[in-house]
């Protein structure tokens, strides 16, 4: 970064503060607006216009590819024929949610008759910064469309043409329902000195970054505007001494393969001592047919025939592919120890028929989904009953977990007075 001239680093700033000038203008329009006939529109438009997109998504493939961009990423930036029937049906069941906003909430009398409650409202301008993942940047939008916001996108640069395409698909929506182009932009430049352009722009609401460590940290750095940070998921999965090992077989399968690119994905099994002998040769053998490398802990290496030693360092690495960090602890406590140190409060998980033990893990265990039984792979707004989901907040405040689009709404105060005069 720093590479612009002064004079381009000045052009992108002015191109970005008219872009956010342009957006805030447009707010009440906005929000009172047919933001669902947006998202209907943008669901057809998706069908017809698929085509377009698949090409624009195939020419930066093409060019990743070149690049020598990992598995993990490629597998991120392509865009499949089942992405376009899950994005248009995840459209239309954002469109067919309840509106978050307008209602009075907590209306209550206090004792001079005034009423008094909470209006829900849009956040307003949202910066969102996030990875090279094209779907994204359909349902991220609709997210915040439907909770009445604006957004200035920056996508990762490898997916800049899909993105470009899915932008202008997004304003033939807009249009379509009456409703101002501004409300979506795209940062017109891969340059990543628009990153820290957009930290500096006060004129947005919101910052959501959604990446990696550089990206999160660069952003909480430099932001100007409150920030909720989409950071990287170091999940466990801890196997208690009390566990259904088969059940918990299924669970380390299913949160390590069924998808291991994304965030929600595990990282680490953390078995506990007493049922390391039988579970971790259960785990190498079902892994090894999925073709997973498993990297463990010094007293989990002599129970495994193939797994390597996982060095020092990795214990909090987020690999995103076909790799496993396996540790045996003394128990819960132990377990959980390890998650505070290493985890990266996104989602953590047990496995154990001791209700005791998981609700002490439930309550203890600082992570923005805990599971009882259950996959890591849940935490997604959508399996969550949001409908969608911006993505996962690992900030706490104001949300943490997925965000749908109540999250992306606040509140303010209301009075209803018959003209009351304070004493
Ligand atoms: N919590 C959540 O909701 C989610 C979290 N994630 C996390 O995102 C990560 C995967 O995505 P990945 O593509 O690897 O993420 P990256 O962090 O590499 O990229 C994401 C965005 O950040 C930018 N970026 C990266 N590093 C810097 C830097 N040093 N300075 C400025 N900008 C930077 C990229 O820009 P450029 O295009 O120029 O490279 C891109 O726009 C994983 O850690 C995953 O867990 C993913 C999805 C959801
Ligand atoms: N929503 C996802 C998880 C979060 C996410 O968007 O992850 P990623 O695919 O890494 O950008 C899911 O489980 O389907």
């Amino acid at each position: 970064m720093g590479e612009l001239a002064a004079s381009q680093r000045e052009h992108l700033e002015k191109t970005l503060r008219e872009l956010a000038e342009g957006a805030r203008a447009r707010l009440p329009e906005i929000a009172k607006g047919n933001r669902d006939g947006a998202l209907l529109a943008m669901a057809r438009l998706l069908e017809e216009a698929w085509p377009e997109v698949l090409k624009a998504n195939q020419e930066d493939l093409k060019e990743a590819e070149e690049a020598g961009l990992s598995r993990a990423k490629l597998d991120r930036l392509a865009l499949k024929d089942k992405d376009l029937r899950s994005l248009a049906e995840g459209l239309r069941q954002i469109a067919a949610l309840p509106d978050p906003l307008g209602r009075i909430e907590g209306l209550s009398k206090r004792p001079n008759g005034l009423r008094v409650g909470r209006m829900r409202i849009p956040l307003g301008l949202i910066g969102f910064i996030y990875e090279a993942r094209p779907g994204a940047t359909v349902e991220a939008v609709s997210v915040a469309l439907k909770a009445g916001n604006a957004m200035l996108l920056r996508g990762g640069k490898e997916a800049f043409r899909s993105n470009q395409a899915l932008v202008s698909l997004w304003h033939r929506a807009l249009g379509e329902a009456g409703l101002p182009v501004e409300a979506v932009s795209l940062v017109p430049t891969t340059e990543r000195e628009a990153i820290l352009a957009m930290c500096r722009l006060e004129l947005l609401d919101l910052l959501i970054p959604r990446g990696g460590e550089e990206l999160i940290r660069l952003v909480q750095r430099e932001a100007r505007v409150p920030v909720l940070a989409h950071a990287k998921g170091v999940n466990h999965l801890y196997v208690d001494e009390r566990a259904d090992l088969d059940m918990a077989l299924r669970l380390a399968i299913n949160g390590k393969t069924q998808r291991p690119a994304v965030c929600n994905a595990l990282e680490a099994v953390l078995v506990h001592e007493r049922v390391a002998e039988v579970f971790l040769p259960m785990l190498e053998r079902a892994m090894r047919e999925r073709g997973v490398e498993l990297r463990a802990c010094p007293k989990a290496l002599p129970l495994l025939k193939e797994a390597v030693p996982a060095q020092e360092e990795e214990w909090d690495w987020e690999y995103l592919d076909l790799i496993l960090r396996v540790k045996v602890v003394s128990g819960l406590e132990d377990a959980l120890v390890h998650i505070a140190r290493y985890g990266s409060r996104h989602t953590e998980a047990i496995c154990t028929e001791d209700p005791k033990a998981a609700w002490r893990f439930l309550e203890e265990a600082d992570a923005s989904l805990v599971l009882w039984n259950a996959s890591t792979r849940f935490n997604d707004g959508f399996q969550l009953g949001l409908g969608a989901e911006i993505g996962i907040s690992t900030s706490k405040l104001h949300a943490y977990g997925p965000m749908g689009p109540m999250e992306l709404t606040t509140t303010k105060w209301v009075a209803l007075g018959e003209g009351q005069e304070r004493e």
